[in-house]
Protein backbone atom coordinates (compact mmCIF):
# COMPACT_ATOMS: atom_id res chain seq x y z
CA UNK A 1 0.00 0.00 0.00
CA UNK A 2 0.98 3.75 -0.67
CA UNK A 3 2.62 5.69 2.22
CA UNK A 4 -0.67 7.19 4.28
CA UNK A 5 -1.28 11.13 3.81
CA UNK A 6 -1.05 13.78 6.18
CA UNK A 7 -3.52 16.33 6.30
CA UNK A 8 -2.82 19.18 8.48
CA UNK A 9 -5.49 21.22 10.29
CA UNK A 10 -4.66 24.05 13.14
CA UNK A 11 -5.29 23.25 16.84
CA UNK A 12 -7.22 26.56 17.75
CA UNK A 13 -10.34 28.49 16.56
CA UNK A 14 -10.93 26.83 13.06
CA UNK A 15 -11.71 23.24 14.43
CA UNK A 16 -14.91 23.57 14.92
CA UNK A 17 -15.90 24.84 11.73
CA UNK A 18 -13.55 22.89 10.06
CA UNK A 19 -14.10 19.93 11.84
CA UNK A 20 -17.60 19.43 9.67
CA UNK A 21 -16.42 20.51 6.57
CA UNK A 22 -14.06 17.42 6.52
CA UNK A 23 -16.53 14.97 7.43
CA UNK A 24 -18.59 16.03 4.16
CA UNK A 25 -15.52 15.81 2.58
CA UNK A 26 -14.87 12.06 3.68
CA UNK A 27 -12.32 12.93 6.46
CA UNK A 28 -13.40 11.75 9.82
CA UNK A 29 -10.26 11.51 12.79
CA UNK A 30 -11.10 8.80 14.92
CA UNK A 31 -12.66 9.07 18.16
CA UNK A 32 -9.19 9.83 20.39
CA UNK A 33 -8.85 13.22 18.49
CA UNK A 34 -12.31 14.62 20.67
CA UNK A 35 -10.81 13.59 24.09
CA UNK A 36 -9.23 17.17 25.28
CA UNK A 37 -6.34 15.02 27.72
CA UNK A 38 -4.55 13.14 24.44
CA UNK A 39 -1.92 15.06 24.02
CA UNK A 40 -0.84 13.31 21.13
CA UNK A 41 -0.06 15.22 17.72
CA UNK A 42 -1.02 12.71 15.09
CA UNK A 43 -4.51 10.79 15.00
CA UNK A 44 -5.82 8.20 12.39
CA UNK A 45 -9.21 8.51 10.56
CA UNK A 46 -11.40 6.66 9.02
CA UNK A 47 -9.81 6.11 6.14
CA UNK A 48 -6.66 3.73 6.53
CA UNK A 49 -4.39 5.63 4.18
CA UNK A 50 -4.79 9.26 5.63
CA UNK A 51 -3.87 10.42 9.35
CA UNK A 52 -4.18 13.67 10.67
CA UNK A 53 -1.91 15.85 12.22
CA UNK A 54 -2.62 18.72 14.83
CA UNK A 55 -0.44 22.14 14.32
CA UNK A 56 -0.53 25.31 15.07
CA UNK A 57 -2.08 27.48 12.43
CA UNK A 58 1.16 29.01 10.71
CA UNK A 59 2.82 25.29 11.26
CA UNK A 60 -0.08 23.88 9.28
CA UNK A 61 1.24 25.88 5.82
CA UNK A 62 4.99 25.47 6.92
CA UNK A 63 4.53 21.22 6.49
CA UNK A 64 2.21 21.30 3.80
CA UNK A 65 4.71 23.66 1.60
CA UNK A 66 7.58 21.34 2.32
CA UNK A 67 5.74 18.10 1.91
CA UNK A 68 5.94 17.18 5.22
CA UNK A 69 2.16 16.94 5.02
CA UNK A 70 -0.02 16.79 1.47
CA UNK A 71 -2.85 19.04 2.60
CA UNK A 72 -4.59 20.71 5.30
CA UNK A 73 -6.66 23.78 5.79
CA UNK A 74 -5.41 26.81 7.26
CA UNK A 75 -6.57 30.82 7.01
CA UNK A 76 -6.00 32.60 3.89
CA UNK A 77 -3.97 34.87 5.93
CA UNK A 78 -1.16 32.63 6.69
CA UNK A 79 -0.82 31.53 3.23
CA UNK A 80 -0.84 34.98 2.22
CA UNK A 81 2.10 35.83 5.23
CA UNK A 82 4.34 32.71 3.76
CA UNK A 83 3.60 33.20 -0.10
CA UNK A 84 5.06 29.69 -0.73
CA UNK A 85 5.40 28.37 -4.10
CA UNK A 86 5.11 24.75 -3.32
CA UNK A 87 1.41 25.80 -1.86
CA UNK A 88 -1.79 25.51 -3.90
CA UNK A 89 -4.82 26.71 -2.03
CA UNK A 90 -7.48 25.47 -4.50
CA UNK A 91 -10.59 25.53 -2.11
CA UNK A 92 -12.19 28.37 -0.57
CA UNK A 93 -14.07 27.08 2.78
CA UNK A 94 -16.20 29.41 3.54
CA UNK A 95 -15.28 29.34 7.15
CA UNK A 96 -13.03 31.17 9.46
CA UNK A 97 -14.03 34.52 8.05
CA UNK A 98 -12.65 37.41 9.53
CA UNK A 99 -10.47 40.56 8.06
CA UNK A 100 -7.08 41.47 8.70
CA UNK A 101 -6.84 45.52 9.76
CA UNK A 102 -4.45 48.16 10.74
CA UNK A 103 -5.47 49.72 13.83
CA UNK A 104 -4.17 52.56 16.16
CA UNK A 105 -5.48 54.28 19.21
CA UNK A 106 -8.00 56.60 19.05
CA UNK A 107 -5.65 59.53 20.03
CA UNK A 108 -3.46 58.72 17.28
CA UNK A 109 -4.18 60.77 14.30
CA UNK A 110 -4.48 60.12 10.80
CA UNK A 111 -1.17 62.47 10.43
CA UNK A 112 1.20 60.80 12.94
CA UNK A 113 -0.24 57.19 11.49
CA UNK A 114 0.29 57.89 8.30
CA UNK A 115 3.74 59.07 8.39
CA UNK A 116 6.60 58.35 5.89
CA UNK A 117 8.53 56.12 8.63
CA UNK A 118 6.18 53.98 11.17
CA UNK A 119 6.62 51.16 13.53
CA UNK A 120 3.95 48.39 13.20
CA UNK A 121 3.25 45.27 15.86
CA UNK A 122 1.93 42.42 14.12
CA UNK A 123 2.10 38.82 13.58
CA UNK A 124 2.25 39.21 10.01
CA UNK A 125 5.26 41.24 9.02
CA UNK A 126 5.72 39.92 5.49
CA UNK A 127 1.97 40.93 4.50
CA UNK A 128 2.22 44.02 6.57
CA UNK A 129 5.41 45.09 4.99
CA UNK A 130 3.80 44.83 1.21
CA UNK A 131 0.75 46.98 2.22
CA UNK A 132 2.86 49.46 3.28
CA UNK A 133 5.10 49.11 0.39
CA UNK A 134 1.94 49.31 -1.69
CA UNK A 135 1.35 52.57 -0.18
CA UNK A 136 4.87 53.92 -0.52
CA UNK A 137 5.29 54.27 3.27
CA UNK A 138 8.39 51.90 4.61
CA UNK A 139 7.22 50.27 8.01
CA UNK A 140 9.65 48.47 10.57
CA UNK A 141 7.43 45.78 11.77
CA UNK A 142 7.86 44.49 14.98
CA UNK A 143 7.14 40.62 15.19
CA UNK A 144 4.67 39.30 18.18
CA UNK A 145 2.89 36.11 18.06
CA UNK A 146 -0.36 37.64 20.15
CA UNK A 147 -2.15 39.83 21.91
CA UNK A 148 -0.82 42.13 19.59
CA UNK A 149 -3.47 44.94 21.16
CA UNK A 150 -1.31 45.65 23.70
CA UNK A 151 1.64 47.03 21.80
CA UNK A 152 0.13 50.88 21.80
CA UNK A 153 -0.38 51.41 24.77
CA UNK A 154 3.04 50.25 26.25
CA UNK A 155 4.91 52.40 23.72
CA UNK A 156 6.28 48.91 21.65
CA UNK A 157 4.52 50.46 18.43
CA UNK A 158 1.85 53.56 17.53
CA UNK A 159 -0.25 50.88 15.41
CA UNK A 160 -0.53 47.12 15.06
CA UNK A 161 -2.37 44.92 11.93
CA UNK A 162 -4.38 42.43 13.28
CA UNK A 163 -7.20 40.00 12.61
CA UNK A 164 -10.49 41.31 13.26
CA UNK A 165 -13.80 39.54 13.67
CA UNK A 166 -16.43 41.26 15.71
CA UNK A 167 -13.98 44.39 17.07
CA UNK A 168 -14.47 43.85 20.33
CA UNK A 169 -11.01 42.94 21.23
CA UNK A 170 -9.97 46.10 19.40
CA UNK A 171 -12.33 48.48 21.33
CA UNK A 172 -12.33 46.74 24.75
CA UNK A 173 -8.44 47.90 24.21
CA UNK A 174 -8.67 51.09 23.00
CA UNK A 175 -7.73 50.59 19.49
CA UNK A 176 -10.44 51.65 16.45
CA UNK A 177 -10.12 49.94 13.29
CA UNK A 178 -8.31 52.30 10.75
CA UNK A 179 -7.98 49.91 7.15
CA UNK A 180 -9.27 46.92 6.38
CA UNK A 181 -5.91 44.81 4.59
CA UNK A 182 -7.86 41.88 3.20
CA UNK A 183 -10.63 39.54 3.95
CA UNK A 184 -9.93 36.09 5.78
CA UNK A 185 -11.36 32.86 5.16
CA UNK A 186 -9.77 29.41 5.40
CA UNK A 187 -8.77 27.44 2.57
CA UNK A 188 -8.32 23.68 1.62
CA UNK A 189 -4.26 23.77 0.54
CA UNK A 190 -2.01 21.23 -1.06
CA UNK A 191 1.82 20.72 -1.51
CA UNK A 192 1.73 21.20 -5.62
CA UNK A 193 4.65 18.46 -6.09
CA UNK A 194 1.77 15.86 -4.53
CA UNK A 195 -0.69 17.23 -6.50
CA UNK A 196 1.31 16.70 -9.48
CA UNK A 197 2.37 12.72 -8.39
CA UNK A 198 -0.14 11.21 -6.01
CA UNK A 199 -3.82 10.80 -7.41
CA UNK A 200 -5.01 10.25 -4.17
CA UNK A 201 -4.42 14.32 -3.33
CA UNK A 202 -6.26 15.52 -6.16
CA UNK A 203 -9.01 13.35 -5.51
CA UNK A 204 -9.19 14.93 -1.81
CA UNK A 205 -9.30 18.29 -3.56
CA UNK A 206 -12.41 17.40 -5.58
CA UNK A 207 -14.14 16.08 -2.55
CA UNK A 208 -13.59 19.23 -0.87
CA UNK A 209 -14.91 21.18 -4.02
CA UNK A 210 -17.78 19.21 -4.13
CA UNK A 211 -18.34 19.96 -1.10
CA UNK A 212 -17.33 23.68 -1.33
CA UNK A 213 -20.37 23.96 -4.14
CA UNK A 214 -22.64 21.87 -2.13
CA UNK A 215 -22.51 25.00 0.29
CA UNK A 216 -22.77 27.60 -2.26
CA UNK A 217 -26.19 29.25 -2.43
CA UNK A 218 -27.98 28.51 -5.39
N1 LIG B 1 -11.37 36.41 15.57
C1 LIG B 1 -11.35 35.52 14.57
N2 LIG B 1 -12.48 35.19 13.96
C2 LIG B 1 -12.47 34.28 12.96
N3 LIG B 1 -11.36 33.66 12.50
C3 LIG B 1 -10.23 33.97 13.09
C4 LIG B 1 -10.18 34.90 14.15
N4 LIG B 1 -8.92 34.99 14.57
C5 LIG B 1 -8.23 34.13 13.79
N5 LIG B 1 -9.02 33.54 12.88
C6 LIG B 1 -8.59 32.57 11.86
O1 LIG B 1 -8.13 31.46 12.58
C7 LIG B 1 -6.77 31.22 12.29
C8 LIG B 1 -6.10 30.75 13.53
O2 LIG B 1 -6.55 29.47 13.64
P1 LIG B 1 -6.41 28.67 14.97
O3 LIG B 1 -6.78 29.59 16.11
O4 LIG B 1 -7.16 27.41 14.76
O5 LIG B 1 -4.86 28.39 14.98
P2 LIG B 1 -3.88 28.24 16.17
O6 LIG B 1 -2.90 27.23 15.72
O7 LIG B 1 -4.60 28.01 17.46
O8 LIG B 1 -3.25 29.69 16.17
P3 LIG B 1 -2.04 30.19 17.02
O9 LIG B 1 -0.84 29.99 16.17
O10 LIG B 1 -2.42 31.64 17.19
O11 LIG B 1 -2.02 29.40 18.30
C9 LIG B 1 -6.22 32.52 11.78
O12 LIG B 1 -5.09 32.30 10.97
C10 LIG B 1 -7.42 33.08 11.03
O13 LIG B 1 -7.45 32.56 9.72
O1 LIG C 1 -12.54 41.06 16.69
P1 LIG C 1 -12.62 39.96 17.70
O2 LIG C 1 -13.87 39.13 17.56
O3 LIG C 1 -12.43 40.45 19.09
O4 LIG C 1 -11.44 38.91 17.37
C1 LIG C 1 -10.12 39.37 17.18
C2 LIG C 1 -9.16 38.59 18.02
O5 LIG C 1 -9.19 37.20 17.64
C3 LIG C 1 -7.86 36.77 17.37
O6 LIG C 1 -7.18 36.38 18.51
P2 LIG C 1 -7.32 34.98 19.20
O7 LIG C 1 -8.54 34.97 20.06
O8 LIG C 1 -7.27 33.90 18.16
O9 LIG C 1 -6.03 34.94 20.14
P3 LIG C 1 -4.50 35.25 19.85
O10 LIG C 1 -4.28 36.68 20.27
O11 LIG C 1 -3.78 34.27 20.70
O12 LIG C 1 -4.21 35.04 18.39
C4 LIG C 1 -7.18 38.04 16.86
O13 LIG C 1 -5.77 37.95 16.95
C5 LIG C 1 -7.77 39.12 17.73
O14 LIG C 1 -7.04 39.31 18.91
Amino acid sequence: MAAPLTFAIPKGRILDEALPVMARAGLVPEEAFHDKGNRSLTFGTTRDDLRIIRVRAFDVATFVAHGAAQAGIVGSDVIEEFDYSDLYAPVDLDIGHCRLSLAAPANVTERQAGASHMRVATKYPNLTRRWFESKGVQAECVKLNGAMEIAPALGLARQIVDLVSTGRTLIENGLEERETIMQVSARLIVNRAALKTDPRVGEIVESFRAVAAEAEPA
